[in-house]
């Protein structure tokens, strides 16, 4: 929250915006304070009439008390008490009313909270299937999808692949083509409408929630690291890691070198969000994160694109090494997606060409444009 802040206050001074800021906080200030003063006149006019009306009924009862008692019919002891009795009943009733206004109010409020803790998530999680070994064999076959907050645009279309175990698979396209969605989908982060995503020849949703995500890394295109330490940001989620643990991660992560030359190592504060490292930092911990539960399928979306050539290199190089993995890897440079065993491209949410980086190359296809175009023109940072 704090760091979203502040890269925002670092666009507003980039833009020099700070005027135009500084006014449009102004007017809504002004706005919630026209509101405030309806609310308050409302309230002191509401109050007043209260006050007049209770003085008035007052004012009635002891004029028509003086003349029951002027006329004989009641005593002025009876009066009296009337009075009391009188102020007595109100005050009970106003507390009634005080209690039955906030039991009303309390009731909306828990409505809502029942509401959400009713609600039942769009994909299940009662999976139960826990098998000892794993491959990681995916197939994805037939599968469409759209978003549940767009239904009527349709964002993968009857795509289907597969990931072999062992195999470096590389999904690229261009921006906006489904890469990161087919992404989500084998995450399980949403459900597809229509086709099946097969892990080891079993439907995803019937194995078991967090045997699921111990088998499948997902690195991100913006990895979130948590404020605390190093160490324990790559362990996230496992209590058992240990510093050695941590650090054979960090080694193949290509993170151990900067780690261990900073003042306090592996107890470095990453800081919120890991706002106290740089990208391509944040990057590598969280490669290590991944790295570190051993997953039989990664997922590195843009993992890497923040790192110099040479670190990226270097953590292809371990990845390769790691027999029977299967890793996917989404990427817009051509350095890491030309040495992949397997190049899928996607377009427009479908699966236009699937091989090796020279066979796609030979076919002067959608690849080969893709290699001239997209590719070439994407600088990485050095
Ligand atoms: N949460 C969402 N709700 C609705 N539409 C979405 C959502 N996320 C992505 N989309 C849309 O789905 C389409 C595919 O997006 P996706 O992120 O999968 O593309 P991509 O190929 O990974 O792009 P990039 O290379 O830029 O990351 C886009 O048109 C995008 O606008």
């Amino acid at each position: 929250m704090r760091r979203g802040r502040r890269s925002a206050i670092k666009t507003v001074r980039s833009f020099a915006t700070e005027d135009t800021e500084a006014k449009r906080y102004d007017s809504k200030l002004s706005d919630t304070q026209r509101l405030k003063n309806s609310r308050d006149t409302i309230r002191a006019a509401h109050l007043l009439l209260r006050r007049l009306i209770t003085l008035a009924v007052q004012v009635v009862m002891l004029y028509y008390g003086r003349c029951l008692i002027k006329a004989g019919e009641m005593s002025t002891g009876s009066l009296v008490a009337f009075i009391l009795y009188q102020r007595e009943l109100g005050s009970h009733i106003r507390a009634l009313v005080y209690i039955c206004s906030n039991m009303l109010n309390s009731v909306g409020a828990a409505a809502k909270v029942f509401e959400y803790l009713d609600r039942r998530p769009l994909v299940s999680t009662d999976g139960s299937l826990q098998p000892e070994t794993l491959r990681g064999h995916v197939q994805f076959r037939n599968v469409s999808f759209t978003y549940p907050s767009r239904p009527d645009v349709p964002v993968i279309k009857s795509v289907s692949f597969e990931l072999r175990p062992g195999e470096i698979t590389a999904l690229v396209g261009p921006s906006g083509g489904g890469k990161s969605t087919c992404v989500c989908l084998l995450e399980r982060f949403y459900q597809p409408q229509s086709g099946e995503i097969l892990l080891d020849g079993a439907p995803l949703q019937d194995y078991q929630h967090s045997y699921l995500h111990r088998k499948i890394a997902l690195v991100g295109q913006e990895p979130v690291l948590f404020a605390g330490s190093i160490k324990d940001n790559i362990g996230y989620g496992l209590p058992e890691c240990c510093l050695e643990r941590a650090q054979e991660a960090a080694r193949r992560a290509n993170a151990h070198g900067f780690v261990t030359s900073l003042e306090r190592g592996y107890n470095t504060d990453a800081g919120e969000r890991g706002g106290q490292l740089a990208g391509g930092q944040k990057q590598r911990i969280a490669i290590a994160r991944a790295l570190v539960r051993n997953p039989q399928l990664l997922i590195l979306d843009e993992a890497t694109s923040c790192l110099d050539i040479e670190s990226e290199h270097a953590i292809q190089e371990s990845l390769s090494r790691t027999r029977g993995q299967t890793v996917l890897v989404i990427a817009h440079r051509l350095k890491t997606v030309e040495k992949a065993d397997r190049i899928i491209v996607i377009e427009g949410g479908e699966v236009r060409e699937q091989g090796t980086h020279h066979e796609l190359m030979r076919r002067e296809g959608n690849y080969h444009r893709l290699v001239q175009g997209l590719f070439t023109e994407t600088q990485p940072p050095q």
